[in-house]
């Protein structure tokens, strides 16, 4: 039976709740097996082995009755009451427990929120969409209807809503329509623990709208903060020493195992892993944390390789945040019977996430995190080690629906040196996207209300890139121009923004639309170890001279005219769900250029406008790169030389680096920025190794 505590908490986690944690050798031979039994029947609507019934057809109640077996339904009332009482509330429970499905509906079913709408923001799409279907389910309505949700390109709502799950990047967006919030009465500020930029910017505003709210004494707005993971005390004192409620409990265990000894290589020790569950292992499906796309594609397609081998079926499906909403889909649905899946994900199902049919999580240790490099401007994606509150919340994706084991592949001592909490993105990331909204918020970013605030070097770089693209008047006024107002329309980079309104002088928006969508996803080239040269080979004919950007929209073209598409793009080693994705985008933001008056037109075969376009959306003034006397300028990963565009040939005795290239094809521009040459070394040794790049043209 679950017990709540009401405490100013001097633990961040729920420590007594946490199970043992026992060794295991990474060794095939050598694991300590969890304990031999029988698969449990899956309360939820769906079981892994598939074997039960269809969500159409649970029977009437079922759902109510799962409902009421979580832990969190017992403190119910209490919990209600707090909520009545106070305005702001710290709510720290299990992973698990149901704070996340469970509290919105005890607040709409007790006519808490009755004159608006209960906000529930969630740090990812893939989370937002999945709990609002799951909450539909119990409440047995269609979604969209009392129940829906709203993230980025998406908006499944009514005016009947009343709950509304949706990305914490979509409140921000309608902040900057009604800084108070008004058709709120309840924001659950849910996975707290994350501090995504977004996040900790709606901490700020959220907190803002209430006092304001407040002070009319007409519609007083009440704010939710939750998480399994988080540093209570810092989030109380943040939110005027707010009342923190502890919930202890889960529903069912989940036995930790660490590896004996340090791994050397952490792709090989989750692979092993794998194996060994799948050919000894109880039935249950697994979910392994890895760092990207990249390495998750790579290790799918080992894992699909070795299952050949095997009696039984394992099914591998990647997860990641560039795939489209429908493809990540795929991994919500049951296993058939007698088939195990193994799903290969990035930190995208580490919080909220309840996959069916997951009893047994790997965690790798590591995370691909964005770093900012204050010296150089750019925000590079690093692999690191996680959080210690990373992990717990990846084990907490097992024992949703049965008792459940999380294999870690390092050692319990170091799981003991990491770090405890993950360090909050708005200390590590650039900083010119929020600040352009929240100037549009009328906000200064120098004077705004962060629980971490971020360091002045910072905030300045992030004006300074805002003035360079010409989104405000000047570094001191930081007032924004007409141009940055439309640039904070759109719900993208600024610089890429900055791309598409220019993309009217230039009439190529047709062709910039392209771009700037494929930018936004993640590689459309598949290029896995064991079939490179092939796969170069199949990309020769999408390559242009031009440059990256026209590679781009040659890919999109001949996407556009296979009749098969998703066999021609495997064929010509494509990847079928970037380029849906893609193409999702790229309506979104079509409909985003009419409604700011930016005509769909089109410059046909002149590339060359193209090009000048995407140079002229990154600088206002050449002038300003003139001052500067050791840029580089790095035109793609396939084609390591000096940018084409004549102006800045001409005039830039060095070069500029477009930064990601050492990450992907084409996610360049996403972060183009100047470096000094000596920096790159640092930066990219391996590229420059490869490459044979001299520090100077
Ligand atoms: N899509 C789903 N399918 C099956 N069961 C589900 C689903 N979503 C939730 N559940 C059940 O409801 C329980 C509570 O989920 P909920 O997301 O509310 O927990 P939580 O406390 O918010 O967890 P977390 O801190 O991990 O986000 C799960 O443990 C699981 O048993």
């Amino acid at each position: 039976m679950a017990d709540m505590k009401m405490m100013n908490s001097p633990n961040p986690f729920i420590k007594k709740k946490r199970p043992a944690v026992v060794n295991f050798h990474q060794n095939v031979s050598d694991f300590i097996s969890p304990k031999k039994q029988k698969r449990e029947n899956m309360p939820g609507l769906i079981s892994a082995d598939g074997s039960q019934q269809k969500p159409n057809l649970v029977r009437p109640g079922f759902m109510q009755d799962e409902r009421k077996k979580l832990p969190i339904f017992a403190v119910r009332p209490r919990l209600v009451e707090e909520i009545q009482k106070n305005d702001t509330l710290i709510v720290i429970g299990e992973t698990g427990c149901g704070k996340t499905t469970q509290i919105p509906q005890f607040i709409h079913e007790s006519k808490l929120g009755k004159d608006g709408i209960i906000a529930i923001t969630q740090p990812r799409r893939v989370a937002a969409v999945s709990l609002s279907k799951r909450v539909a389910k119990e409440m047995n309505v269609p979604i969209g209807d009392t129940v829906g949700y709203t993230i980025r390109f998406e908006d499944v709502t009514t005016e009947k809503t009343k709950l509304k799950y949706m990305t914490d990047g979509m409140l921000f967006r309608e902040a900057l329509l009604d800084e108070l919030l008004m058709k709120y009465t309840v924001i659950i500020l849910d996975e707290a623990h994350e501090r995504s930029i977004n996040t900790d910017v709606l901490f700020g505003i959220v907190k803002k709208a209430q006092r304001l709210r407040a002070e009319n004494a007409k519609s007083p707005l009440k704010v939710i903060i939750m998480s399994a993971t988080m540093d209570v005390d810092h989030f109380s004192k943040y939110f005027n020493n707010a009342k923190v409620l502890y919930l202890e409990g889960r529903q069912y265990p989940v036995t930790v195992l660490n590896a004996k000894q340090p791994q050397n290589d952490y792709i090989q020790s989750c692979l092993s892993t794998i194996f060994q569950i799948h050919l000894d292992g109880p039935p249950g499906d697994i979910l392994v944390f890895l760092t990207g796309q990249d390495e998750i594609e790579g290790v799918a397609h080992t894992v699909r390789l070795a299952a050949k081998e095997c009696k039984q079926t394992l099914r591998t499906l990647p997860l990641y945040s560039a795939m489209p909403m429908q493809m990540m889909e795929n991994v919500f649905r049951p296993t058939p019977p007698n088939e195990r899946k193994v799903i290969l994900s990035t930190n995208v199902a580490e919080t909220s996430l309840t996959i069916p049919g997951i009893k047994y999580v790997i965690d790798s240790g590591h995370v691909k995190a964005r770093v900012y490099q204050p010296n150089t401007g750019l925000d590079l994606l690093k692999v690191q080690k996680v959080s210690q509150e990373q992990s717990w919340q990846r084990t907490g994706r097992a024992g949703r629906e049965s008792a459940g084991t999380c294999y870690r592949v390092f050692t319990k001592e170091q799981f003991n040196e990491l770090p405890k909490f993950t360090t909050p993105e708005i200390l590590r990331c650039n900083l010119a996207s929020v600040m352009l909204q929240l100037l549009h918020l009328g906000v200064d970013a120098y004077d705004f209300d962060f629980m971490d605030k971020p360091s002045q070097e910072a905030l300045d770089a992030a004006v300074s890139q805002l003035k360079m693209l010409g989104a405000i008047e000047s570094q001191e006024t930081r007032k924004l121009t007409s141009l940055g107002s439309k640039m904070a329309q759109f719900p993208l980079d600024p610089r890429l923004s900055k791309i598409l309104i220019s993309s009217k002088t230039y009439n190529c928006t047709e062709e910039i639309l392209t771009i700037v969508a494929l930018l936004s996803g993640e590689s459309v080239f598949l290029n896995s170890l064991n079939n490179r040269e092939e796969a170069t080979e199949r990309h020769k004919k999408f390559f242009s001279s031009e440059g990256d950007h026209i590679t781009l929209l040659n890919v999109y073209h001949a996407f556009n005219s296979f009749k098969t598409q998703k066999k021609t793009c495997a064929e010509n080693y494509l990847n079928y769900r970037n380029l849906v994705f893609a193409s999702d985008v790229r309506k979104q933001l079509a409909q985003i250029c009419e409604q700011n008056k930016i005509p769909l037109s089109s410059c046909g075969q002149n590339t060359e406008l193209v090009r000048k376009c995407l140079i002229s959306g990154y600088f206002m003034n050449v002038a300003e790169l003139q001052r500067e006397k050791k840029y580089i300028l790095v035109e793609s990963k396939q084609r390591v030389r000096i940018h084409p565009s004549s102006v800045l040939h001409r005039t830039l005795p060095h070069y500029i680096l477009f930064s990601e290239v050492v990450h992907t094809s084409q996610a360049y521009i996403r972060q183009l920025s100047i470096v000094d040459p000596e920096l790159l070394n640092e930066v990219a040794p391996n590229y420059f190794r490869q490459h044979r790049l001299g520090t100077k043209d």
